[in-house]
């Protein structure tokens, strides 16, 4: 298969210490890959190897078949756009002056702008929204502007390939969207392809065509989000020893309360959750049921119960399940209720309801229409 993109046996470090070895990438024109990993695992280290800022301590990186270490610097430039943030703090330039330096490579350093060359400027600009602030001083505007900025400098640049490292980090909900919305109409338009650092996991599992996995010593996997997000990797690739990510749904939770259970929580169909996180925020440790496998509420109860008593999906509640969550129930102080009714597959959840009840157990009501 032809890739427009590759890097081959590639090492890459400070001093000539190798920090990352061995780093094999294959990327198609238009592909995202988004790299993630822990602090400090090295992944600002390959961005900036890419984009020949740090020298390859081993190895090749190819755009297009042609190797980019024989490029020169101008047509390097015309091929590859970076963004790190920390760059660029240049004295008296408004917004506009700094997004247009990404036509550089078309006009020379000194070159007047040319009509196309406006229109560039000005259609960038627009598509990351900082047309409003194109007079002020780049030095006098919010780190979330400052990434924008940079963002439409690199895209008025008319790179084949952009890499950006943590480029959403001080964006705010809306722009985090539309900057990604940005990526994917550019690769879409013109073929852009992206090479990326994220922290946020959920973004970057929609987002990318490939993720590259950093720990700090090796590329630990790389391959399609699919292969990636799968249970268990996230915890042990950041080596979460406090709290837990659910890689099905992108959740994070705090760790879950330790010790008995004092609350039976009687919920389904993502009623729960929010009582589930008040109980862990109060530290009370708590068990809940029953649950069908699919439920919105079972990633949270996984994560944060004591017990989760839970049936198959798309299967009826058994015999000994209901009297598994009876015994439960029991042996708790107290019951929430977090739904109002129950629907016909729930009947189980209705007895178990109707026995706390019996027990003359302390039941809170806890609706989510509350
Ligand atoms: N200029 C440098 N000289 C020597 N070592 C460096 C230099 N810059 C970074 N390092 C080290 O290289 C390692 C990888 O750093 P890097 O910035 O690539 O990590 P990162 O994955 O981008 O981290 P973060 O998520 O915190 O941004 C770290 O141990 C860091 O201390």
């Amino acid at each position: 298969m032809k890739y427009y993109f590759r890097a081959e046996k590639m090492s890459v470090g400070y001093q000539k210490h190798p920090l990352i070895e061995n780093i094999e990438i294959a990327l198609q024109k238009g592909e995202i890959l988004t790299l993630i990993g822990p602090n400090g695992a090295g992944k600002s280290t390959i961005l900036k190897s890419i984009a020949r800022e740090l020298a390859l301590i081993c190895g090749t990186v190819y755009i297009d078949e042609k190797q980019m270490e024989t490029m020169s610097g101008q047509e390097l430039s015309k091929n590859l756009a970076v963004v790190f943030t920390e760059k660029l703090r240049s004295e008296m330039m408004t917004c506009e002056d700094v997004v247009a330096t990404g036509r550089y490579p078309y006009t020379g350093r000194f070159g007047i702008l040319s009509p196309k060359d406006h229109q560039v400027v000005k259609e960038a600009m627009e598509s990351v929204h900082v047309t409003a602030i194109k007079d002020q001083d780049f030095n006098r505007i919010s780190d979330g502007q400052r990434q924008r900025v940079m963002l439409a400098r690199a895209i008025a640049q008319e790179p084949e390939i952009i890499i950006l490292d943590e480029p959403t980090s001080y964006l705010d909900i809306r722009y985090k969207l539309e900057f990604l919305s940005v990526l994917q109409e550019m690769r879409k338009k013109k073929g852009l392809t992206v090479i990326m650092s994220l922290h946020e996991l959920e973004l970057a599992e929609k987002v990318s065509d490939k993720i590259l996995c950093v720990n700090g010593r090796y590329v630990d996997r790389f391959g399609k989000p699919e292969e990636i997000f799968v249970p268990g990797y996230i915890a042990e690739l950041f080596s979460l020893s406090s709290g837990s990510y659910d890689e099905i749904n992108g959740n994070m939770e705090l760790p879950a309360i330790k010790g008995d259970a004092e609350v039976f929580v009687i919920a389904g169909g993502g009623t729960g959750r929010n009582v589930y996180r008040r109980l862990q925020r109060n530290g009370i440790p708590f068990a809940t049921g029953i649950l069908f496998q699919n439920d919105l509420d079972y990633p949270a109860a996984k994560a944060l119960a004591t017990e989760v008593i839970c049936a198959e999906s798309f299967e009826p509640v058994t015999d000994r399940q209901l009297e598994l969550a009876k015994q439960r129930l029991q042996t708790c102080d107290n019951v929430i209720c977090t739904k109002d009714s129950f629907g016909t597959f729930e009947s189980a959840n209705q007895e178990l309801f109707e026995y706390a009840k019996q027990c003359k157990k302390q039941i809170e009501l806890s609706y989510q229409n509350e």
